[in-house]
């Protein structure tokens, strides 16, 4: 339609003259006509043609006045007309710019009145304004790039508990068997903890067949394990380790635990002791304790003949990672092959651990070799007793075997931390197999996976913990006055290094001392410091700990060497003298109390310099809140200020030295 009417509108100018022309000649026809007619008919042919000439050029004004009328007036073609309305127009306007005159005025489009937009639209602004769009938020950002195992952890509420029975066949779901439950009575351990009620069904499964010392085809998938301090993740290792390896009939290296002090490799050992007490395994410790020849001859049974097995005279191995190296590469016949379990404890804190590659020579050493080795001494090495998924090692062709599977490592991965780790890079480092994870919170308070990825870290329940800011001169002054006033003993006391370890012991022993031969006369109880770090031996360390343990000495003033692991029941207070620089820090020291759900007080004696940093380093954990803000008035501190000052004084003659 709109191209008829283009047309119409073009042929305007043209139409007007045509139509002049054709009255014209029509006037001249009906002229000739009479004359014609006065003269008589002429051939018709002519006639005819003339007229049909007429009727072409006729035709195009009528069909065209047509046109146009039926555009004015037709019902019928309105519709169509409405549906371009504005492009008619313009071709309209167009046209009338020529001057065409005869043209028809154009027709105002007849639109039919548009349906009312929803009242929410009719508000919107026509064009929203130009805005960055909203930063994603920390959440969402914590979660991205995160292990997807880790992702779909499971959530163990560290409230839950599961009663142990003691003896029958029914193990009330613990998977544990009725040998190792009453060794656990015995022990005073009547439940397990949360972290246990989930780790123990997990790697002790009913099938007998998956308890296997060797599952090459069917490997175990590794665990990693997110619990609070003194939640008891050291058992939910131990007793499925217990369990598992007491069937073995010959001696092989099958579990290895890697910790990162030696204190926590005695303590560990401890616990294999005593709940593997009377079930024949071997359990043996490297520390570096020992001469490195005498450590070769407890681990080693043969040194000098070589075996493709390796040889071992421990099931248990408990170790720190730098003697652990030194064993692979300096003993013969240490052998990691028939490893069933490797035990990361304080992963986070190993893995930080760079010491030789460790881990990467730990790994190497637990994973079959790719293709045929060639055999170190010609054939002269024994084709002893090589696991399953080391047979290439051996000299000659594997037996024949209908089965085509690639065998693989039936060693399990264990990680454990309070602070578990979430950087993917360090947890691919560990090539975890099928990792299952699972994170032992708080259910009603926290977010779950969320936590770890945010670096939250739940605290044991029973924790309180308080922060008080002072002047950094009178720092010395509090920590007596909480000492003194508020009977905080049966303490460990953190500073932030060896040099400062020793040195306030030495302010305090003036103090203690001054205070109880004081103008007073108060026969006070004598209260027993003493300093614990690196610059002692480790036979003095064991000695002062063994001192603390047995309640010889109140106060331990230590350095970080033993803020992580170290499990002494009594401890009911940690005071951070010198406040830590990072939560990991932070959760690991006060986890020294208030575990295995005994109350415990935490205190925090914060410099006025550093409130602002310590506060906001909790307040990034989300735990500011959680600790109560103490404040200690002058006059409380006056009756101590004397003493004080004398022991001061001391301390100065002794370093002034
Ligand atoms: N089921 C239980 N019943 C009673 N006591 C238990 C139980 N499980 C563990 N314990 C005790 O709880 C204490 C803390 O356990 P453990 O040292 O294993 O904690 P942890 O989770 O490894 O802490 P950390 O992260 O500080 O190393 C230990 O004294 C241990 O004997």
């Amino acid at each position: 339609m709109v191209s008829v009417a283009a047309n119409t509108a073009e042929k305007g100018k043209e139409k007007t003259k045509a139509k002049q022309n054709y009255l014209k000649r029509k006037k001249q026809r009906r002229k000739s006509n009479k004359g014609k007619a006065a003269n008589g008919p002429a051939a018709g042919s002519e006639d005819e043609g003339e007229d049909a000439a007429d009727a072409d050029v006729d035709a195009v004004p009528e069909v065209d006045a047509k046109d146009d009328q039926q555009m004015e007036t037709e019902p019928a073609e309105k519709p169509r007309k409405e549906t371009r309305p504005k492009k008619r127009r313009k071709l309209q306007l167009e046209v009338a710019k020529e001057g065409d005159v005869e043209m028809v005025e154009p027709e105002p489009p007849t639109q039919e009145p548009e349906p009312e937009p929803p009242a929410a639209l009719r508000t919107l602004p026509s064009f929203p304004r130009p805005a960055l769009p909203d930063a994603p938020s920390k959440s969402v950002l914590a979660l991205q790039g995160l292990d997807q195992a880790l992702v779909e952890a499971e959530i163990v509420d560290s409230a839950g508990l599961l009663p142990i029975p003691p003896d029958g066949e029914d193990d009330g779901g613990t998977g544990v068997s009725e040998r190792t439950r009453k060794r656990l009575a015995e022990l005073g351990i009547v439940e397990l903890f949360a972290v246990q009620t989930s780790l123990l069904p997990f790697l002790l499964p009913r099938n007998p067949l998956q308890r296997a010392l060797y599952l090459p085809f069917d490997p175990p998938r590794d665990v990693c394990v997110s619990a609070p301090t003194g939640s008891g993740k050291t058992l939910a290792y131990v007793v499925p380790i217990v369990e598992i390896l007491s069937v073995r009939v010959v001696t092989r290296l099958r579990a290895l635990i890697v910790l990162p002090t030696r204190d926590l490799v005695t303590q560990v050992r401890e616990t294999f002791d005593a709940v593997g007490k009377g079930r024949g395994l071997k359990i043996g410790t490297a520390t570096g304790q020992h001469s490195f020849s005498h450590e070769q001859s407890q681990l080693v049974a043969d040194k000098t003949t070589d075996l493709a097995g390796g040889s071992s005279k421990v099931d248990i191995l408990v170790c720190t990672p730098g003697r652990l190296i030194d064993h692979l590469n300096g003993t013969p016949n240490f052998s990691l092959q028939h490893l069933r379990f490797l035990v990361i404890d304080e992963a986070d804190r190993l893995l930080a651990q760079s010491f030789q590659d460790w881990l990467v020579r730990v790994l190497a050493a637990t994973r079959p070799p790719s293709g045929r080795q060639p055999v170190p001494h010609g054939f002269l090495q024994r084709p002893d007793a090589v696991a399953p998924a080391f047979r290439s090692l051996l000299p000659y062709t594997d037996f024949p075997s209908f089965v085509t599977e690639r065998k693989e490592s039936s060693c399990q991965k264990l990680l454990f931390s309070a602070t578990l780790t979430r950087d993917p890079g360090k947890l691919a480092a560990l090539e975890l197999r099928d990792p299952k994870y699972f994170v032992v919170q708080e259910k009603k308070e926290t977010d779950g996976v969320l936590d770890v990825a945010m670096d939250k870290f739940t605290m044991p329940a029973t924790l309180t913990e308080h922060m008080l800011v002072c002047e950094a001169s009178m720092k010395p002054l509090v920590f007596f006055h909480l000492v003194y006033n508020h009977n905080v003993t049966n303490a460990l006391v953190f500073t932030k290094s060896a040099e400062s370890t020793a040195r306030l012991v030495r302010l305090f022993e003036f103090f203690d001392a001054a205070k109880r031969k004081g103008p007073d006369g108060e026969p006070t109880a004598v209260v027993v410091a003493r300093a614990y770090s690196s610059d002692l031996s480790a036979s003095e360390r064991k000695l002062i700990l063994e001192k603390f343990r047995a309640k010889e000495i109140q106060i331990l003033v230590c350095s970080d060497l033993i803020s992580r692991g170290i499990d002494i029941s009594h401890v009911s207070h940690v005071v951070s003298y010198d406040v830590p620089v990072d939560m990991r820090k932070y959760v690991h020291r006060v986890g020294r109390t208030a575990r295995a759900g005994r109350a415990g007080d935490a205190w925090a004696l914060v410099e006025e310099q550093e409130a602002k940093y310590f506060k906001g380093m909790l307040r990034d954990a989300d735990h500011l809140d959680k600790v109560k803000r103490m404040k200690v008035k002058e006059e409380e501190l006056k009756s101590l200020a004397l003493h004080y000052e004398g022991a001061l004084g001391q301390l100065k003659e002794v370093y002034g030295r």
